[in-house]
């Protein structure tokens, strides 16, 4: 394989991931409804460190540095909980 289509292979990966975060980002809105439906705050602390852990877990399994594929994680949370603010309108 050359180059150009090693690069190429990147951008399409690239594009799969940014339509990943979308899918997260738009299951998180509706996470956000179900949430204010029972008046539960947007945080939940326990459920952040239960997907920070399977990260990690991922990651070791895939063979890739954990501490760098839970920083990507805690930028998707972090993501989420922006959404979700803003789909509750608080
Ligand atoms: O599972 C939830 O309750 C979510 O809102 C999703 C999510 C996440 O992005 O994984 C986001 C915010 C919460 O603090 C916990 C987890």
């Amino acid at each position: 394989m050359d180059l150009d289509e090693l690069r190429e292979e990147i951008e399409e990966i690239d594009r799969d991931i940014v339509e990943l975060i979308a899918r997260r980002t738009y299951v998180a809105d509706a996470v956000a409804r179900v949430k204010e439906d029972r008046d539960m705050a947007t945080t939940d602390e326990e459920q952040e460190a239960a997907v920070m852990e399977r990260a990690g877990r991922n990651a070791e399994r895939f063979d890739v540095d954990a501490n760098l594929v839970k920083a990507i994680f805690r930028l998707l949370i972090e993501l989420n909980k922006i959404e979700q603010r803003s789909e509750r309108g608080d």
